[in-house]
């Protein structure tokens, strides 16, 4: 996150930090929390990473530091990737992770409301985006989670920004003019949260950007509420059992 600030414990208890172990371990990506079994993250994080054992899910933390060998987390027993989805550029940036085991919810680890289609064109007003990632171009994982708040942008105002890009209904663009907050390298992912009439939703997934929190080149996130009956039929069991 480039010019946010340090978050406080349990303010953003939706979000993860998506680690794959190999050899070694490292952070990759955000996600956030929408129910005890599934995360919700960027399809571009998972793709070409798709054996679930290789994932690590980390909830209730603030810091990195906070991770070690004997830290908890949640094994991923399944990962499922929007079938259209080819770059974060394209579109179709979403992928849910279905964990091993359901999720006890606690102070420091909840899940965050998803829009309705309905919603789709509520004006939020209050809007942030977090995560672990650098604060400049050339940066590092940062050890305590940012926030930053974010205006959202018109589509028409983003197509301008973005002339060689198609910017569709099905991703939503925040940022300022003249830059200075956006999301950056490690934050993809994780949540753009919006607070309205008291209740946080989970507006946007961050995606992609021309580079970071620079001038008229505002952050891309997918659009949440485009995408909620492909999250309720990926994710509700009954659908799963009555299916011929
Ligand atoms: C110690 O551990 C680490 O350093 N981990 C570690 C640290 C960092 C990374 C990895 C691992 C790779 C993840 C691969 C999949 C993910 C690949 C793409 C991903 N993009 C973003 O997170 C944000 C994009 C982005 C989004 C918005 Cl809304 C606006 C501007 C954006 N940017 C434009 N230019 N930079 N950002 C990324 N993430 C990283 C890079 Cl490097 N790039």
């Amino acid at each position: 996150i480039v010019g946010g600030t340090d978050s406080s414990p349990g303010e953003w208890p939706w979000q993860v930090s998506l680690h794959m172990k190999l050899s070694r371990q490292r952070h990759l990506c955000g996600g956030s929390i929408i129910s005890n079994r599934w995360i919700l993250t960027a399809a571009h994080c998972v793709m070409s990473r798709k054996n679930p054992n290789i994932w690590r899910v980390y909830a209730g933390i603030l810091k990195q530091s906070e991770i070690n060998e004997d830290t908890p987390f949640f094994k991923v027993e399944e990962i499922i990737v929007h079938p259209q989805y080819k770059y974060a550029q394209t579109g179709y940036d979403i992928a849910l992770m279905k964990l091993d085991k359901p999720m006890n919810f606690t102070d420091l680890q909840l899940p965050i409301c998803l829009p309705s289609k309905e919603d789709a064109n509520i004006l939020y007003t209050d809007c942030w985006v977090v995560g672990w990632g650098y604060r400049k171009e050339k940066g590092r994982v940062e050890d305590i989670l940012q926030k930053a708040t974010v205006p959202l942008m018109s589509k028409e105002e983003c197509q301008a920004r973005y002339r060689r890009r198609r910017i569709g209904d099905k991703v939503i663009c925040a940022g300022y003019d003249a830059g200075g907050r956006d999301a950056c390298k490690g934050d993809s992912g994780g949540p753009l949260s919006c607070r309205h009439e008291e209740v946080w939703y989970l507006v946007g997934i961050t995606s992609w950007g021309e580079g970071c929190a620079r001038p008229r080149q505002p952050g891309v996130y997918t659009n949440v509420a485009e995408y909620s009956d492909w999250i309720l039929e990926k994710t509700s069991e009954l659908a799963k059992k009555v299916s011929v």
